[in-house]
């Protein structure tokens, strides 16, 4: 488009009403090597090394002893592993090019509302379409393992997604890129500072489509679009689950629920986890 044409020089042009800010060819290339970068130190597990524990599977007595949890148990176990994989999203939210410039407030907002959203989408870097298994508690699961979490319907939500998500073998670039914008939403409600965020967006977004663009691969950017409704739908359902379940459990979720679940479900907006050190 009109913005690669500038080439890097990011001559600023009066009459070029198409772009207020010189956004170079250079500078966007750099956004994009940042958060590949940030992606692969934050992602806790190497693609390389997920191949090379693909077939390393559950056995149906370990199955088994995860389907004679109670409820609350089995809760409280996904709840430290979910609570892992938030930390590194967390992480790697902090690197993104802007993102700690936001204000506190807003780092936050894009935080408690983007963080679920990115554990999913870096979910279907951790499924095995053969089998329809996913990595957990360090070996391949099917989503009978999950059954004493009674959110069936939850769990086969997320592992569809997973699944249609393979299904576009997006490449590690592809995914930073993805992951970053899904966390960059400047509709988010309670922002403060939106056209800040909308700025730093758009940064992503020519990333991202340069990315697609370079790969030959510009029809994927409409099929992430549609994933990104997806990801917003399972997100709902998951703490609609939540709800019922402190609704049953709530010295569970009072006592043992690692602290992040306050930070990122509760009400108090000082967070000393998630704020940028
Ligand atoms: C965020 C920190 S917190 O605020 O303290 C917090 C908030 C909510 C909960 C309860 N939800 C929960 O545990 N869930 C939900 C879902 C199922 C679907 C959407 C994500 C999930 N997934 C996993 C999980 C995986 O977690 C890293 N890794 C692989 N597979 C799976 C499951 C097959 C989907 C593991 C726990 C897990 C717990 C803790």
């Amino acid at each position: 488009g009109l913005l690669m044409s500038r080439g890097d020089m990011g001559i600023y042009d009066p009459e070029d009403i198409f772009c207020p800010y010189p956004t170079s060819l250079l500078h966007i290339e750099e956004v994009c090597a940042s958060i590949v970068h940030s992606h692969r130190e934050t992602s806790q597990y190497r693609v390389e090394d997920l191949q090379a524990l693909r077939w390393k599977l559950f056995s149906r007595e370990e199955i088994h002893a995860y389907q004679s949890k109670s409820v609350d148990e089995m809760w409280q176990h996904c709840a430290l592993r979910l609570t892992e994989a938030v930390q590194y999203v967390v992480e790697f939210a902090k690197r993104i090019p802007g993102f700690r410039q936001l204000c506190q407030n807003d780092q936050i907002v894009l935080l408690k509302s983007g963080s679920m959203e990115l554990v999913l989408v870096r979910m279907s870097r951790m499924f095995n379409t053969e089998n329809s298994t996913v990595f957990f508690d360090g070996k391949f699961a099917g989503k009978e393992l999950f059954k004493s979490l009674a959110c069936n319907d939850l769990i086969t939500a997320a592992f569809d997604l997973a699944h249609n998500l393979c299904a576009l073998r997006l490449n590690e670039q592809q995914v930073a890129l993805f992951s970053a914008l899904v966390l960059i939403n400047a509709d988010r409600p309670c922002l403060e500072e939106r056209g800040r965020v909308e700025r730093v967006r758009k940064e992503v977004e020519l990333a991202l489509s340069h990315t697609l663009h370079r790969d030959n691969q510009e029809g994927l950017l409409h099929k992430l679009y549609q994933k990104v409704a997806v990801l917003k739908s399972i997100c709902s359902l998951h703490i609609e689950k939540l709800r019922w379940f402190r609704q049953l459990y709530p010295l569970t979720v009072h006592s043992l629920f690692p602290p992040l679940y306050k930070e990122l479900f509760g009400s108090d907006s000082d967070l000393p986890l998630l704020t940028t050190h």
